[in-house]
């Protein structure tokens, strides 16, 4: 889909592990017509050993996505400034929900400091469609995808990383983060949504991006 008259489009899908961000982008990619941004996963050379010692790995873990995704941003910028659109299956501001639960408080700080630097200035999404379901399901998901280093999974780090999400799409948190450019927010619990089967519910969340391109149209 290319936007002829201004920049392009930059939507993004967020949400917990397993939720269905990937399987969601690629079917809204096929139906806009859209670039398809993926994040990196097998690529990170200390997923596997930080899903056996989390503390111990943490700042290579969330180093190496950090300035992946910074890469990713900086393609991006280009890309919508020739009118496209693209969507992405992932937000950046993922890297400070995992940091935070995973760094120690003075990395933390500091990986804020540089989260902070390097990705002002660089696009932020138009839309976030933020996805949800309950932990059991999460679970099932990740089960059923049966990723080799997500097997041992541990089920109290995904029902935290959904109370950290849910505290950082919080309306006041959104201002906090984004600040005057706080993206328009879709939340969709997909726990009973079955968006590759379901021709209903595809055309659903459909209908619903197309109005929030129609609201950010009129800003
Ligand atoms: N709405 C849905 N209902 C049931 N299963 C789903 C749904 N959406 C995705 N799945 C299945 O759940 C698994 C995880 O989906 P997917 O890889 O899209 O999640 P993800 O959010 O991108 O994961 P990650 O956070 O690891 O990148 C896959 O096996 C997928 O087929
Ligand atoms: N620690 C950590 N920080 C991130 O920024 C991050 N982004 C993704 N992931 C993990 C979740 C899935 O296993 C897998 C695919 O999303 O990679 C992350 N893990």
């Amino acid at each position: 889909m290319k936007n002829t008259n201004k920049k392009g489009l930059f939507i993004s899908i967020e949400g917990p592990i397993g939720v269905g961000k990937t399987t969601l982008a690629t079917i809204l990619n096929s139906h806009f017509n859209s670039f398809l941004l993926r994040e990196i996963v097998e690529e990170n050379p200390f997923l596997s050993q930080f899903y056996t010692n989390i503390k111990e790995y943490a700042l290579q873990t969330e180093t190496f996505f950090f300035f992946n995704r910074i890469k990713q941003l900086e393609d991006v910028e280009k890309t919508i400034k020739k009118g496209n659109m693209i969507i992405s299956d992932y937000n950046i501001i993922k890297n400070l929900i995992f940091a935070g639960l995973t760094l120690n408080k003075k990395q933390f700080h500091k990986y804020k400091q540089v989260y902070d630097i390097f990705v002002n200035g660089l696009p932020q999404s138009d839309i976030i469609i933020l996805l949800n379901s309950n932990t059991d399901n999460l679970m099932k998901r990740i089960a059923l995808r049966d990723r080799s280093f997500e097997r041992q999974m541990d089920r109290n780090y995904i029902d935290t990383l959904r109370e950290e999400y849910e505290y950082y799409f919080d309306e006041r948190s959104l201002k906090h983060y984004f600040g005057e450019k706080t993206p328009i927010i879709i939340k969709v619990d997909n726990t009973d949504l079955d968006f590759l089967n379901s021709e209903k519910d595809r055309k659903w969340i459909i209908k619903k991006i197309e109005n929030a391109i129609k609201d950010l149209g009129g800003k």
